[in-house]
């Protein structure tokens, strides 16, 4: 699809936001990645809940920020206890996090990586209503395990992992197992679903793409 289809809005308010959820190693950060780059920086940008949470959780324990962003073990190492302190600010307030995700957002489209709690879901909703497409990545725990997840007693069972298993329409699931060709197909499928609400949220916000 190109993106030429997709208009360009003139609000600083976005026309659609993906609120994506997977489990560990299911591939939210690889197929958030391919789908920003099909609808280009200029129209998509990615947003991490997780960023300003390692942001402020490594200055408090001079850490390596960068390291807490990466893949690695060394993010395990801390998970735990991001988790803890990431879950005492959300009871404090549940959009914290959110409202520091898209302080700088100015892109049309945007893509919420890495949602994991009803709060974070329910608080789009209700800050940009008719605006979301809740977006659900699965694999196989076997796959899964090949990418290097292995089960984490306190993690993989707790609201973190699971706080989005239930209770939650998804408006796509994207089984992501590893072959190109399916993926691809669900990759286009999705492209086109995001222009239809498009149109449909610039309608309903009757706001005028640029010419
Ligand atoms: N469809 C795919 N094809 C090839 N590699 C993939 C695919 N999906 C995920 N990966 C790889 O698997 C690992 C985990 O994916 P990632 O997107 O980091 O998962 P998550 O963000 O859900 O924890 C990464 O190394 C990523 O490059
Ligand atoms: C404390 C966390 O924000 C850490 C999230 O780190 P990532 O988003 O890097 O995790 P995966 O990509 O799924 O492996 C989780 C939370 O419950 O807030």
């Amino acid at each position: 699809m190109n993106v030429e289809h997709f208009t360009t809005m003139t609000s600083t308010q976005p026309s659609i936001i993906l609120l994506f959820s997977g489990k560990r190693k299911s591939g939210k950060d690889y197929v958030t990645d391919v789908i920003q780059k099909r609808l280009t920086a200029e129209m998509c940008c990615i947003l991490r809940l997780s960023a300003p949470l390692k942001q402020q959780y490594a200055k408090d324990h001079s850490l390596d920020y960068e390291q807490l962003l990466g893949s690695g073990q060394y993010k395990e190492s801390y998970r735990a206890d991001m988790i803890r302190w990431g879950e005492m600010k959300r009871q404090q307030d549940s959009g914290f996090f959110c409202r520091l995700a898209i302080k700088h957002a100015t892109q049309p489209i945007w893509i919420i990586s890495d949602c994991r709690r009803m709060s974070d879901v329910q608080w789009f909703h209700e800050e940009f209503p008719d605006r979301c497409i809740c977006v659900r990545v699965e694999a196989s725990e076997q796959t899964r395990s090949q990418r290097g997840w292995r089960f984490a007693t306190g993690i993989d069972d707790a609201e973190s992992e699971c706080g989005l298993d239930e209770a939650v329409k998804f408006d796509y699931i994207i089984r992501n197992d590893g072959a190109d060709d399916v993926l691809e197909k669900q990759l286009e499928d999705l492209l086109s679903l995001i222009k239809s609400r498009e149109e449909e949220s610039n309608t309903l916000h009757n706001i005028k793409p640029e010419k």
